[in-house]
């Protein structure tokens, strides 16, 4: 089998200038409350851990990353742990960002509402995953919407006011074949939004998917009518995939959240385009970066265009010098900025 019966040693140069060197080299903080179950810390959390870590990196940021129980930003908790109730606010309103990652079960779901509402409300830049996207939208109903008891039926299946419904993706007969899972294409809705720019896509993105719940599609209209845009959908349009914050007039710097796992394509030097973007706000820093980017194009091609490798990284393009601009906030920023060129130069 032309075999020669030893392995080459591993070359770990590469990794040792390009990632872990670059990674103690990080100055600029960022601090990102994770709205979570500490008891749930799984695989999927693990994902999006690492995938934090790559866009900080790409960034040239450093990651501050505080867990916060989002059962204790619930109203009984100050009853019940004041204390606990004090400290996870205390950590949501240090925080340059959230970030509600994907889960599953009613605990601590309240919380997690109230966090969206918290970033939607004060400007500060969201993230939402999965389950982090259904109490977004959730959230936008109630309190923007008005329709204050619009829930989820994974949490009230009595809900009069479902904004989340159960999606039977096989059947609902067939026990355990219900979740929707694995690679899917979302088409892309406007090539003006957030995510349009930052994927660098003008037609669709493909990711990862994991749930057996999604937005309903019947609140749809209202739901955009106030500002809360369907920017990604499947490609029967019927199901949402991404939504962001009309960019006016709500004037948010990032409030972005979606029905698939960002994080699962995510890699070292290729960061996923949503954390990156994410991160890029929270540090106050998305705007340089966008304006160093070109705006995607409408395509003359009626069919979609395949996807280069480049573009879908995320990273291609990034004017780092840019970057280490607005909201840089010591000399750590050039510094940061530099070893991301290196980063980016050695990933392409
Ligand atoms: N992975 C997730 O976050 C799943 C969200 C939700 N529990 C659903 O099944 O749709």
């Amino acid at each position: 089998m032309g075999l020669s019966g030893h392995a080459d040693k591993l070359d770990m140069h590469g990794w040792k200038t390009q990632i872990a060197d670059r990674w103690d080299s990080l100055k600029d903080p960022v601090k990102i409350a994770m709205i979570g179950k500490y008891t749930a810390l799984s695989d999927a959390y693990l994902s999006v851990i690492k995938a934090l870590q790559h866009a900080c990196m790409a960034a040239g940021m450093k990651l501050q990353l505080d867990w916060v129980e989002a059962q204790y930003l619930e109203p009984e908790a100050k009853e019940t742990d004041a204390a606990k109730y004090e400290t996870s606010w205390q950590q949501v309103r240090a925080a340059d960002g959230v970030l509600v990652p994907g889960g599953f079960g009613n605990r601590g779901v309240e919380g997690k509402i109230l966090a969206a509402q918290y970033a939607r409300e004060h400007k500060v830049p969201y993230l939402g995953i999965c389950l982090g996207m259904q109490v977004a939208v959730i959230e936008f109903a109630r309190n923007v919407l008005g329709v204050k008891d619009a829930d989820s039926t994974e949490f009230n299946p009595g809900t009069p006011n479902p904004a989340v419904v159960f999606m039977p993706e096989i059947s609902t007969k067939h026990m355990g074949g219900t979740m929707r899972l694995g690679g899917r294409r979302t088409v892309l809705q406007s090539i003006s939004c957030l995510t349009a720019k930052l994927y660098q896509k003008e037609q669709y993105i493909d990711e990862r998917h994991r749930h057996r719940y999604e937005v309903n599609p019947e609140m749809v209209p209202q739901l955009e009518a106030a500002g809360l845009m369907f920017v990604g959908k499947d490609e029967t349009g019927e199901r949402m995939e991404v939504v962001e914050l009309q960019e006016n007039p709500s004037g948010h710097p990032f409030y972005a959240a979606a029905q698939f796992h960002p994080e699962f394509k995510s890699r070292p030097g290729r960061a996923s385009p949503l954390f990156l973007g994410f991160i890029l706000a929270s540090g106050k820093r998305l705007n340089s970066y966008l304006t160093s980017r070109a705006t995607p194009q409408p395509s003359p091609h009626s069919t979609p265009v395949k996807p280069s490798p480049a573009t879908s990284l995320g990273l291609e393009g990034l004017n780092l010098s840019a970057i280490g601009g607005s909201g840089s906030s010591s000399s750590g920023a050039a510094a940061g900025s530099g070893a991301s060129q290196a980063l980016f130069k050695g990933s392409s």
